[in-house]
């Protein structure tokens, strides 16, 4: 027998007066009871009173506001005792059981507001369920890691899609009824990755290193440069490049109206959305706003190319060639930038802050990278942007070899080891329940993982809260032990491993190489005072963002030679 939660009901009478395709939508998200019980309050029966005269209105109006409130608050002790009744008296110890962190109807909000805490206080003994509002959620146990990461039953897409507040229910028709997801599944993964592809990448290498020249050469000497917004913007630009339209890309000023446009999206995931994704809360009705302003962009862009003719090496053109429609497009591109941009700008920016608070290794990374060049050019007489021509994209990011920037990557691997504490979802879209690591998973359940059980634990790494590349240096390896593996997830594992690295770690290499050949630089704060070291890290946060305390990089030029 099916489910229904209070809210859902008294949400579905609503929406069946104003909105019945939403109702429809939701009735099809309910969840299924594990050991079918019903637990269900049947909303076209609950009548408020009615009034009679105008005199008794206002009476009227306190006994139903009573009355509603005092059902509500009886629903939800109710429901919660027998939610957890049931997983106490649960014969099967595969059922995960549910946390003590969690308050009626709302469930554990402490996930938004102390997120790691919460996940590593609920995880303790292993396996935990809590709810946000309907939702049922898992969290998963550090020990259970490789079954998380392995396990390509559970859904990728879905369940960033409902966990960033991306979707009103994790309902795929609803999805698509919609018309906007921002989330990456089925083809266009494949879209993506020939998208991605070297040669692609290699033949339009000489866009990027011009855009990256272009910043650093607007940057200006003695000035105080904000990294999580300067950077956001050239990698914004340079993603564009390889995965959008190189028309778009070329233009600064559409380039910064998509960047507002991201910027705002980004901010419309708010807990209100993601408790209650049914209710038309004003951040969704901007994010639609929002989206319906980055197709107009897109169909113009497509209209433009189609009027034109084509162009070869173009994205955008490969979209068109594949049959996509206007639509589609929008869909792809926004997507596929969304996974791309928001953490490889800010990563790329806490990379040069890093650097900045580290003297000593922003020495050693400029004289690796200078030597790296000048093994293809060594004509050190030559403005920067010429000696690149001849280096390409494999050559950046070789894994192995003395070209391989060695010291770079083991900084880059340690500011994305600590700067980046990131949760993982994955969501059982499968229509039953399903068992992963000997615990039972019912359909429609979302599980969630953490990086930090790993990046920031002391079993794991030497004083994790310490920037220290050395640790993944060939003697300490401290991500290598065999009896801890999968100790570094920053690039992810498994079934879902990051598809853009190759393109991040090269849009990230490029724009160190432009910093570290054109400018000395130092952390400051935004009154240009030195700071000696990075604010701490946020590990609270459950999406990646810049520091709270802003920072700043102030810069003196260098010769480029
Ligand atoms: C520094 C930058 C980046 C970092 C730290 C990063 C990190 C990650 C991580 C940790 C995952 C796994 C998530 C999970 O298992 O739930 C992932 C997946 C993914 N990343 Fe990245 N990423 C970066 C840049 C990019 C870029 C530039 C792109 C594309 C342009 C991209 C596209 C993707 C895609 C498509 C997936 C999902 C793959 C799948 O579903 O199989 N990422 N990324």
């Amino acid at each position: 027998m099916r489910c229904y939660p209070i809210w859902t009901c008294l949400g579905s009478k609503y929406k069946y007066w104003w909105q019945p395709d939403l109702a429809r939508a939701s009735q099809n998200a309910m969840t299924t009871s594990k050991s079918g019980d019903a637990l269900c309050i049947h909303s076209r029966n609950y009548q408020l009173p009615m009034a009679h005269s105008l005199t008794m209105l206002p009476l009227a109006f306190l006994l139903s506001t009573a009355l509603t409130a005092a059902l509500l608050a009886f629903f939800a002790f109710w429901q919660r005792r027998v939610q957890k009744a049931k997983i106490a008296s649960s014969t099967d110890s595969s059922f995960a059981p549910y946390t003590s962190l969690s308050y009626p109807i709302l469930g554990s909000l402490q996930y938004f507001s102390a997120h790691w805490e919460f996940l590593r206080t609920a995880t303790k003994d292993g396996a935990a369920s809590f709810h946000l509002a309907r939702q049922q959620c898992i969290a998963v146990p550090v020990e259970k890691r490789q079954e998380f990461f392995s396990d390509s039953r559970p859904s990728f897409a879905l369940a960033y899609a409902v966990m960033l507040g991306a979707t009103p229910s994790m309902n795929k028709d609803f999805l698509s009824s919609m018309g906007f997801d921002i989330t990456l599944g089925g083809r266009s993964i494949k879209f993506l990755a020939a998208l991605l592809r070297n040669e692609r990448i290699n033949t339009n290498r000489f866009t990027l290193y011009r855009y990256a020249d272009e910043w650093v050469s607007g940057l200006g000497t003695g000035a105080l440069t904000n990294p999580f917004d300067t950077i956001y913007r050239t990698v914004f630009r340079l993603t564009v490049n390889t995965i959008a339209a190189s028309s778009i890309a070329t233009s600064p000023i559409i380039c910064d109206a998509l960047v507002k446009i991201f910027h705002e999206l980004d901010q419309s995931g708010t807990p209100a959305t993601i408790l209650f994704p049914w209710f038309p809360w004003w951040e969704r009705v901007r994010r639609f706003y929002l989206m319906k302003h980055f197709h107009d962009i897109m169909t113009a862009a497509v209209d433009q190319r189609r009027k034109e003719g084509r162009n070869e090496e173009d994205p955008l053109q490969y979209l068109i060639d594949e049959g996509l429609s206007s639509l589609e497009i929008t869909q792809f591109t926004l997507a596929a930038l969304f996974s791309g941009i928001a953490n490889t700008g800010v990563v790329t920016a806490y990379f040069l802050c890093d650097l900045a608070a580290h003297p000593a290794y922003l020495a050693l990374v400029r004289q690796e990278i200078l030597l790296f060049v000048s093994h293809f050019n060594p004509d050190s007489t030559l403005p920067l942007l010429t000696r690149l021509h001849s280096i390409t994209f494999d050559d950046w990011i070789r894994g192995s070899s003395h070209l391989a920037l060695p010291i770079t990557n083991r900084c880059l691997k340690e500011t994305i080891r600590l700067r980046i504490a990131t949760p993982f979802h994955r969501l059982n879209d499968s229509g039953r329940d399903i068992e992963l690591g000997g615990t039972v998973v019912p359909h429609g359940t979302i599980l969630t993982f953490h990086s930090s059980f790993m990046h920031h634990n002391e079993e794991f790494y030497t004083e994790p809260l310490r920037w220290d590349p050395e640790r993944f240096s060939a003697e300490r390896a401290e991500d290598m032990d065999p009896g801890r593996p999968m100790a570094f997830v920053g690039w992810g594992l498994g079934k879902h491993q990051c598809l853009g690295q190759r393109l991040a770690k090269f849009e990230i290499f490029l724009i160190t190489a432009f910093m570290v050949a054109s400018y000395d630089f130092e952390l400051v704060n935004i009154d240009g005072t030195p700071m000696a070291e990075m604010p701490p890290v946020e590990l609270n946060d459950a999406v990646v963002s810049p520091p709270k305390q802003e920072v700043r990089l102030k810069l003196s030029a260098r010769d480029c030679s």
